[in-house]
C-alpha cells in the first residue's frame, strides 16, 4: 500500500483540488501535530503523573482533570506562533485567547475542546480532541466573542483526534472524510480511510439512558420504539452502546452506522443538553454530513443554528441518516 501522510493528503487537496489553501493547510498541520503531542501526554498516563484531578473548575463548573489543562496549554502553545490564526476558543477557557501580538498573526479562527470525555482519562478508555476551523469575519480587528459566532455552516474545516488503541485523527475540509492514523514509530498521520461514509440504516444506538426520567415526549416515543424490538413497531432489535466519549462513539459510528443522542431534558432549562454546540456539535455535524449522515438538534439542523454564546449548549441527534430524520420527526409532530 502507498503511504500517504497528511502533509501529502493536504498538499494534493490545496494543489491538485483547489479545496483548500496554503495557510489552511499549514494550520491543520499544526493542529495535527498538538495532537501528537497531546496523544504522547494521554499515553505515559501515571507515569507522566497526567491523571486525576485539580481543583480548579472550568467555565462550565466542571472540575478540571490535569489532562485537560494540559492538553489546552499544548493546543494554545502550538498554535500561537503558527502564524496563521488570529484567535482561539476553548472548552477550557472562559474567554477567547487572540494571538498576542508578539506572534504573527492570520486570518482563522481555532475553537477545540482539548479532551473530550474527561471521565475516561483515569479509567484508561478513549478519550479526545475535537476542533473547528472558521475564517475570521472581513475587516475584524481586534478579535472579539462576536467574530466566533458563526453557524456551523461556515467552518472550513473540523476533526477529531482518538487516544485509543491506535491514536486516529479524522478530518474534513468540506470534501467528505478522511481518516489518519498515527505511525508511533515514524511519528507521522497516514492516510488509512479515505471518504467516510456512514450508512443510512442501523440498529445501534447511543445515549446515556440514566437521564430516562427526565427526557421529553419524542425522546421517550424513539428510545421506547427501539426498546420494544420485535414486539413493537419497529419489528425489529436495536443494540445499544455508550463508551462516554463523544469522539469514541462518533467514531464507531463513522465506520459501522448508528445514531449518538445527547437530547435536552426536563431538568435545568438554562443547559439544553450537555454538549457544547460551538466546539462539540459544530464539528461532529459537519464530519457526520460530510460522511453522508445528518446532524439535528431535534428540530433544525445544527449546521444552521445561529450561536448566541461562545459555550452555548445544544440538544444533539446525529449519525445513520434514517434514525436521525425519524426521531426528528418526532420532535416536529
Ligand atoms: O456523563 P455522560 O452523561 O455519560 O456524558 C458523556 C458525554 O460528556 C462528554 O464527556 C463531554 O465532553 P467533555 O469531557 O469534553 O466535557 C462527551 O464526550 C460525552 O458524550
Ligand atoms: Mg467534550
Ligand atoms: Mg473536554
Amino acid at each position: 500500500m502507498k503511504r500517504i501522510s497528511l502533509t501529502q493528503y493536504l498538499v494534493e487537496e490545496q494543489r491538485l483540488h483547489h479545496s483548500i489553501p496554503a495557510e489552511l493547510r499549514l494550520l491543520i498541520e499544526v493542529v495535527g501535530r498538538a495532537c501528537k503531542t497531546i496523544s504522547h501526554s494521554v499515553g505515559k498516563g501515571a507515569l507522566g503523573e497526567v491523571l486525576g484531578a485539580l481543583e480548579s473548575e472550568n467555565v462550565q463548573g466542571e472540575v478540571q482533570k490535569k489532562l485537560d489543562v494540559i492538553s489546552n496549554e499544548i493546543l494554545l502553545e502550538a498554535n500561537e506562533w503558527g502564524g496563521h490564526l488570529a484567535a482561539m476558543a476553548s472548552e477550557e477557557m472562559e474567554d477567547i485567547h487572540p494571538i498576542p501580538n508578539r506572534y504573527p498573526k492570520g486570518e482563522y479562527l481555532l475553537v477545540f475542546d482539548p479532551l473530550d470525555g474527561s471521565s475516561n482519562i483515569d479509567v484508561n478508555v478513549s478519550i479526545g480532541t475535537i476542533f473547528s476551523v472558521l475564517k475570521a469575519p472581513e475587516g475584524m480587528v481586534e478579535p472579539t466573542e462576536k467574530d466566533f459566532l458563526q453557524p456551523g455552516a461556515k467552518q472550513v474545516a473540523a476533526g477529531y483526534a482518538v487516544y485509543g488503541p491506535q491514536t486516529l485523527l479524522v478530518l474534513t475540509t468540506g470534501n467528505g472524510v478522511n481518516c489518519f492514523t498515527l505511525d508511533r514509530e515514524m511519528g507521522s498521520w497516514v492516510l488509512t480511510q479515505r471518504n467516510m461514509q456512514i450508512p443510512a440504516k442501523t440498529k445501534e444506538f447511543a445515549i446515556n439512558a440514566s437521564n430516562q426520567r427526565h427526557w421529553h415526549a419524542p425522546v421517550q416515543r424513539y428510545i421506547g420504539e427501539l426498546l420494544a424490538g420485535t414486539t413493537g413497531p419497529r419489528g425489529t432489535d436495536f443494540n445499544m452502546r455508550w463508551i462516554a466519549s463523544m469522539v469514541a462513539d462518533v467514531h464507531r459510528i463513522l465506520n459501522r452506522g448508528g445514531i449518538f443522542m445527547y437530547p435536552a431534558d426536563l431538568r435545568d432549562p438554562s443547559k439544553p443538553g450537555r454538549l457544547r454546540l460551538m466546539y462539540e456539535a459544530n464539528p461532529m455535524a459537519f464530519i457526520v454530513e460530510q460522511a453522508g449522515g445528518m446532524a439535528t438538534d431535534g428540530k433544525r439542523r445544527i449546521l444552521d443554528i445561529q450561536p448566541e454564546k461562545l459555550h452555548q449548549r445544544v440538544p444533539v441527534f446525529l449519525g445513520s441518516r434514517d434514525e436521525v430524520a425519524l426521531v426528528t420527526s418526532y420532535h416536529q409532530e
